[in-house]
């Protein structure tokens, strides 16, 4: 993983009202002392109605947990019914807001050229967007996994320039692994995410290449967490069902960190 700190963040998608939000928050940061986050950066995503109360709790008992959002608008302020802009994020002292997860694709329809959008509205606020990509179990079983992912990340990051796509994280999430308990075995997440890097390299060139952080998601666990982070070009991960769970996360956060175990 070169010089690249591993980065764990747990997508709780729509689970836990504001007031479990900020029993887990308390949890985790219970469960993981200070000594980790030298070595590695642990960050929370939880609903948008939680990130207030996530806050208050970071902020008045000093947690070294970082915390953020699941999306935003393209759009900064104006007629979007339901919309949430990048600049109400930045204000609640978020660090990352997850773009274009393929339950967004998927479910809402979200194309290359919006998940762009968002990744711009996310730079001009100050926030790193995590961009997620990631092929379905057809694209995978024909073997096609490798150009689908490229494809898809050159049209996240079209016309970004090099300056831009330096703050950027990457998740690599094949659909298949997403709360099916079917991971991706290491060997899989390292070959598309080694393409990534070298897809980043011709996008930007080789020192931002080699300084983004890609990391993987898709039924990590601290099962599994180990040997995923353990390859060259896996950078950490992105965790759904597993971050849910204050000893689970904690334990995979910190084999992330490369022990000892809390
Ligand atoms: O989608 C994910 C994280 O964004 C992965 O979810 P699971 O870890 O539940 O498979």
């Amino acid at each position: 993983m070169a010089n690249r700190k591993p980065l764990i963040a747990g997508n709780w998608k729509c689970n836990l009202n504001h007031l479990e939000a900020i029993a887990l928050v308390q949890k985790i940061a219970f469960a993981l002392p200070a000594k980790y986050f030298d070595k590695v950066d642990v960050t929370v995503i939880p609903p948008f109605t939680d990130i207030r109360s996530v806050q208050t709790v970071i902020d008045g008992d000093k947690l070294l947990v970082t915390y953020g959002a699941q999306d935003l608008s393209e759009h900064d302020s104006g007629a979007y019914t339901g919309e949430i802009s990048g600049a109400f994020l930045a204000k609640l002292g978020c660090t990352f807001v997850v773009v274009g997860h393929s339950e967004r694709r998927t479910l809402h329809a979200e194309t290359d050229e919006v998940v762009l959008g968002k990744t711009t509205a996310a730079l001009r606020h100050g926030l790193t967007p995590i961009v997620c990509i990631g092929e379905g179990l057809e694209v995978r079983e024909a073997g096609d996994h490798v150009a689908y992912n490229v494809a898809q990340l050159k049209g996240s990051l079209a016309g970004l320039s090099s300056d831009e796509i330096a703050k950027i994280v990457i998740a690599y999430e094949p659909v298949w692994a997403i709360g099916t308990g079917r991971v991706a075995s290491a060997a899989d997440a390292q070959e598309v995410c080694a393409a990534i890097r070298a897809t980043l390299a011709e996008l930007a060139d080789a020192s931002v290449a080699a300084s983004v952080r890609v990391l993987y998601g898709g039924s990590v666990s601290s099962k599994n967490v180990g040997e995923i982070v353990g390859q060259t070009d896996v950078d950490g991960a992105l965790v759904g069902g597993a971050s849910l769970k204050s000893d689970e996360f904690a334990t995979l956060s910190a084999i992330a960190a490369g022990g000892p175990l809390p």
